[in-house]
């Protein structure tokens, strides 16, 4: 599906979605559990792909009418072997974290994925379940998917490298507490993403389990039960997706933009507040009644270090196309294993619409403001932030901006272009 994206204004008020990464957690958490509801879930194509893992082995998934409440019922720390392979789609989450969940199974698991999950890395996951005692393969030799996992495993040490994904940390931690032995993640370099692993503490929290931080990295005790306080557990507003929104209230805003579901989490991509503050934009953040207000403003280029906030990447790579002076976004390099090569496809998609970008394999350098963006046909990679971002950049490019691939949103923020059009966007797609 192409979109088209004409320069114009927003305004009004926006509805976050609900956390993709939160989601992901709440609903094997559940399934880890003997149940739970899951309230205000985000339904998304990755988070589907987990309700569909967690069916594989042995749970089941109830999606209210309007998807606001999911009723789960939990295999209860023991999986099935699955009867059929899991297609994990385009989730990095899912693929990682149930991988884990397979090495708990007495018997195997085959996953697989889309043609770019089946090209991120795995290795080290892999090799972590093999440390545990279980058997883990990728089909082709090569680290990726499709990946045969063969459990079950009772836990243990394990050292993995921090620099390549959170997700496998998080991954452990979620099936370590149902093994006997428990856990105990050693890593190997330094952790990046590392507000990702909090996360899964607060959620594991939430489900009654205990993961603690060690000297050397992560413990999590086994024999443990998943159990949330009243059976349910309620997600809150996603700030990745929240970053698209926020860029067009500074770049675009006519007057002001509100947007809500922004209560404060263990989200590290709620740094997008501070980015956007320390560019100079006009901003607010009510915490208590978690609202952020945006005003349009004139944005100065800033050095941003990503190894936290990696989603949020090519959000600042569009605002620092726009604002004056230079902006360098360091240490991205592990940008680079996400749904597409998010640094050169930022640096390749907006050299398209007339920025001036240079790469190197850990910075992406943006000199800004030299001359205005331009619309120009540009592709998003089949990569969901791409495509959001670019949708951002198209706002304020001089005419039209045509997006291929608009139909990847669904990844994460399904109703993107219909929120875009609400505030005003002059958005069209050809279905
Ligand atoms: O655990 C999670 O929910 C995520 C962790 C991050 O990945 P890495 O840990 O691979 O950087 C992030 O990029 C991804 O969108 C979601
Ligand atoms: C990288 C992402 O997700 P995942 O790793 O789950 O595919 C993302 O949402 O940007």
């Amino acid at each position: 599906m192409n979109v088209e994206i004409s320069q114009s204004g927003v305004r009004g008020a926006a509805q976050a979605p609900p956390s993709k990464s939160y989601t992901h957690r709440a609903i094997l958490a559940a399934g880890y559990a003997d149940g739970a509801r899951v309230t205000d879930p985000l339904v998304s194509a990755d988070t589907r792909a987990t309700m569909r893992a967690v069916e594989a082995y042995g749970g089941s998934v109830d999606r209210s009418d309007d998807d606001s409440v999911l009723v789960i019922d939990g295999f209860g720390g023991r999986p099935s072997v699955p009867a059929d392979v899991i297609d994990c789609a385009n989730s990095g989450t899912t693929m990682r974290l149930v991988t884990a969940t397979g090495a708990l199974a007495d018997g195997i698991t085959v996953l697989t994925g889309d043609e770019s999950l089946r090209s991120r890395p795995q290795g080290p996951l892999l090799d972590a379940v093999e440390q545990l005692g279980g058997r883990a393969e990728s089909t082709r030799g090569n680290g990726q998917a499709p990946l045969v996992v063969k459990g079950p495993v009772d836990g243990d040490t394990v050292s993995i490298p921090g620099d390549v994904s959170s997700q496998y940390i998080t991954a452990l931690l979620m099936a370590g507490a149902v093994t006997d032995e428990g856990i105990d993640v050693d890593l190997e370099t330094e952790l990046k993403s590392a507000p990702y692993v909090q996360i899964t503490l607060e959620v594991l929290e939430a489900f009654g389990v205990e993961a603690v931080e060690t000297d050397d990295g992560f413990r999590v005790d086994g024999g443990q039960s998943y159990e949330p306080e009243g059976g349910e557990y309620a997600v809150p507003g996603d700030f990745s997706s929240m970053s698209y929104l926020l860029a067009a209230g500074a770049l675009a805003a006519d007057d002001e933009l509100l947007v809500r579901g922004a209560q404060p989490s263990a989200q590290g991509d709620s740094a997008i507040v501070d980015i956007l503050e320390r560019m100079g934009a006009d901003i607010e953040w009510d915490r208590d009644e978690g609202v952020i207000t945006t005003r349009q403003s004139s944005l100065s280029g800033i050095e941003v270090g990503v190894e936290d906030t990696p989603d949020l990447l090519p959000t600042i790579a569009v605002l620092g196309a726009v604002a004056d002076g230079t902006t360098t976004i360091t240490d991205c390099e592990h940008v680079r294993f996400k749904e597409t090569d998010r640094v050169s496809a930022m640096a390749e998609e907006l050299t398209k619409m007339g920025a001036s970008v240079e790469e190197e394999q850990d910075t992406l350098t943006i000199h800004g403001g030299e001359t205005d963006l331009t619309g120009a046909e540009v592709d998003g990679r089949a990569d969901h932030r791409i495509v959001m971002s670019l949708a951002v950049a198209g706002l304020v490019a001089d005419g039209t901006t045509t997006i291929a691939g608009g139909e990847h949103v669904d990844v994460s923020f399904p109703n993107f272009f219909d929120v875009l059009y609400d505030i005003g966007a002059d958005v069209s797609r050809d279905d």
